[in-house]
């Protein structure tokens, strides 16, 4: 649906070169929820604008639904961005049109008839969790059902890409999370993809199967969701990850009297998908006649899977670590040694 091939873009400040966006290629399949997350100024939002068409690339090339957006102009770069909708972190509605005609004005612009306007907006609202809200100003409405309107709106045209800069960032927790399953919900009924930069890896965490990792205008690190959460490579990508689970740290770092002059071993087992079903602590005590101390464990969700980390300690002799470590890799368990003071 979107392939960005060895895309650049250098603006020029004092004529000196500022490169927003190096060298980035990348590719959202159709039906996809992909999140590109980074810090302020990492280039996210000139990405997002290269996708529709508002700034051309210095290098590369943006195909999104087919169309070549990079080399599109005039009546083309029109219909292609027809395709393409957005919505905004300040929502952009039109502060003197209620729910009903902000949602009806991209129609009426493009000459839809009054009928066919009215039985769209319906649906729309219906869709988005509106009803009797249809007449209410922007001004008397919670920055959620604001963010909701911004959504119907964006669907008007049946867009094939939905892109989100930053949608939920002046939500509450509460609402960014009906907001998110609001997303997902409209991802799954109409199979639209949706293309989200965000500074939050809880947005990330919550709605996307796979996820970039911006850095200085680059992508430093690309993956499925599951992956990049349970194996981060980067040091920034790791940082993101800590948003989200307390433990990502090894734990001496986070518990280091827990572990002060502690004799044996420290193990990190991580389990994907099923396999945190597993009584795994039972098995391996039975089997090795081993008291294993659980130190901390947790599970998270994700939109593609859940994965669970559970750090143990035992006084284990070198000979057997290995057989354990080797065990557990078979039943399909990460299995790391802690190093602790
Ligand atoms: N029109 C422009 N002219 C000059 N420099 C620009 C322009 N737009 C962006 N930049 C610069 O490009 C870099 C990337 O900015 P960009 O806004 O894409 O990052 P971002 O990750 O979206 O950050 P933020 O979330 O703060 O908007 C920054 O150094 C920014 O100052």
């Amino acid at each position: 649906m979107i392939v960005l091939t060895n895309v650049s873009k250098v603006f020029k400040d004092n004529n000196e070169p500022i490169v927003a966006v190096d060298n980035v290629s990348l590719r959202v399949e159709r039906g996809q929820i992909y999140g590109i997350i980074g810090y302020s100024g990492a280039g996210k939002s000139t990405l997002i604008r290269l996708l529709n068409g508002l700034e051309k690339p210095s290098a590369g090339s943006v195909l999104v639904a087919g169309q070549d957006i990079a080399r599109a102009s005039g009546e083309s770069l029109r219909q292609a961005r027809l395709k393409i909708s957005m919505i905004f972190q300040h929502f952009n509605l039109l502060w003197s049109r209620n729910v009903s005609e902000n949602i009806a004005f991209s129609m009426q612009i493009a000459g839809t008839p009054k009928a066919a306007i009215r039985q769209r907006v319906a649906e729309l609202i219906a869709l988005v969790g509106l009803q009797g809200r249809e007449h209410a100003y922007p001004s008397q409405l919670s920055g959620g059902q604001k963010q909701r309107v911004g959504i119907a709106r964006a669907l008007a045209n049946s867009p094939a890409v939905l892109l989100c800069d930053e949608a939920t960032s002046a939500l509450d927790p509460q609402t960014t999370d009906s907001i998110l399953d609001l997303l997902l919900d409209i991802n799954r009924r109409l199979n639209l993809t949706i293309v989200l930069i965000t500074h939050e890896m809880h947005v990330v965490r919550k709605i996307c199967e796979r996820v970039a990792v911006m850095d200085n205008g680059r992508v430093v690190e690309e993956g499925d969701v599951l992956n990049v959460f349970t194996h981060p490579q980067q040091p920034i990508t790791r940082q993101f990850v800590k948003q989200v689970s307390q433990y990502r740290e090894p734990l001496p770092d986070l518990a280091p009297e827990l572990l002060q002059n502690l004799p044996g071993v420290v193990l990190k087992l991580t389990f994907l998908g099923l396999s945190v079903r597993r009584p795994v602590v039972g098995e391996l005590t039975l089997r090795y006649n081993l008291p294993f101390n659980i130190l901390h464990g947790n599970v998270t969700q994700t939109a593609n899977g859940i994965f669970g980390e559970l750090w143990l300690h035992a006084e284990i002799d070198p000979g057997r670590l290995d057989n354990i470590l080797a065990d557990l890799r078979q039943h399909n368990i990460t299995a790391e040694v802690v190093e602790h003071a």
